[in-house]
């Protein structure tokens, strides 16, 4: 780790697996009234909440002066009805900030095992996810679960971190704790940790942060493609994705998965391209659902784009703007599938 961000590296990785301790272990003890819906009708959890604390107390340790956009508030824990839930999270988070997790534990950066932290300092870690992002200076992004309903399902999910510095992301760290380390013999265990740095490659760790293995996008033909797609149809077009594979031949079905693990497949060689098209509601996509995702399939040799063929702009805001929709692919399939979503488009506007 002989780069510019190497001591961030070091710190985001120690924090993702803090983080996915947290998750995995809360998931078989999670009880009905721990999740909460929110405003915009999605579900958040505990998990979601402990573990957007555990990541920004750790990032608050290394690097003081640096501004986070998370996903959380804890505007809801800090009312009376919320009270219940938030002495979970607050004990939840302390046992992820206190836990020995052995190898990459260190007592430099803060990201070794550490002291309990009151409820107020948690719930002001949380808070300072509240940054409004922009297009100058260094910031984060956390996703403390992506995928929420695919954490809840027991499917796949992610814990997402990136550093962004003047609009660009410049490193993204994304575990996976229910993703087979190995997809070609998934009995041999679950639990990933995916890391990207600008100009120096992506890998894939162990959830211990261990056996780092390169990461390169392979070849793909119409036989060897598919699409990976979000599993809700809320939240990608299904039927757009139908109609692409229909123009480019493509044969094998679609993999439905939850959350940015659909980067992570696609910058180790699974499906080949991620198309996700809006349903016309007018969601605009959010910058920490992508940040991470984005560096590390351009790091595999990948390409990432919006269905214009224009790159996502990360220097907007908490969102990426008015929703152009996203493809991701490695470089020879990215040409072929934005070429047939253009000539979808078309065909569309032709009609109306
Ligand atoms: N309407 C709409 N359109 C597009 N995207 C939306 C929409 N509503 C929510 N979201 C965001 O989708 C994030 C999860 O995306 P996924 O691709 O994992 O979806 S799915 O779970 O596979 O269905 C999800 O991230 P998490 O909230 O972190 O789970 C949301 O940020
Ligand atoms: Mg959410
Ligand atoms: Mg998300
Ligand atoms: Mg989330």
């Amino acid at each position: 780790m002989s780069h510019s961000y190497a001591i961030e590296e070091q710190v985001a990785v120690a924090a993702v697996r803090r983080a996915c301790h947290l998750t995995s272990s809360v998931f078989n003890r999670l009880v009905k009234n721990e999740t909460l819906t929110k405003g915009d009708k999605s579900p958040v959890t505990v998990g979601d909440y402990a573990a957007q604390a555990v990541i920004s107390s750790i990032l608050h340790h290394a690097f003081p002066g640096d501004p986070i956009v998370g996903e959380e508030d804890a505007s809801d824990l800090r009312a009376e009805e919320g009270r219940v839930l938030k002495d979970r999270i607050i004990e939840l988070a302390n046992e992820a900030l206190t836990a020995e997790l052995g190898l990459g534990d260190s007592t430099t950066w803060g990201i070794g095992p550490g002291q309990e932290k009151s409820a107020e300092e948690l719930l002001d870690a949380i808070d300072r996810g509240n940054h409004p992002g922009g297009r100058e200076g260094r910031m984060w992004t956390i996703d403390p679960i992506d995928g929420t309903k695919g954490f809840l399902r027991g499917e796949q999910y992610a814990v997402c971190l990136s550093l962004i510095v003047d609009a660009k992301v410049q490193l993204g760290v994304i575990g996976c704790p229910n993703l087979p380390v190995d997809p070609s013999a998934p009995e041999n265990g679950t639990g990933c940790i995916f890391t990207a740095v600008r100009g120096h490659g992506a890998q894939q760790l162990t959830l211990n942060g261990s056996n780092p293995t390169p990461l390169v996008i392979p070849q793909t033909t119409p036989e060897t493609l598919n699409f990976l797609e979000s599993v809700e149809a809320a939240h990608s077009s299904h039927s757009f994705n139908d109609r692409i594979s229909s123009i480019l031949n493509i044969t094998r079905p679609s993999t439905r998965m939850d959350s940015q693990a659909k980067y992570c497949c696609l910058a180790r060689g699974e499906g080949g391209a991620y198309l996700r098209m809006p349903t016309g509601v007018g969601y605009r996509e959010k910058i920490w659902d992508h940040a991470p995702g984005q560096v590390l399939v351009e790091e595999a040799g990948g390409v990432v784009t919006d269905s214009r063929g224009e790159p996502l702009d990360f220097g907007l805001g908490r969102t990426l703007g008015e929703n152009f929709g996203v493809i991701a692919a490695g470089k020879g399939a990215h040409s072929r599938v934005l070429a047939a979503v253009q000539e979808a488009l078309n065909e569309t506007k032709a009609k109306v």
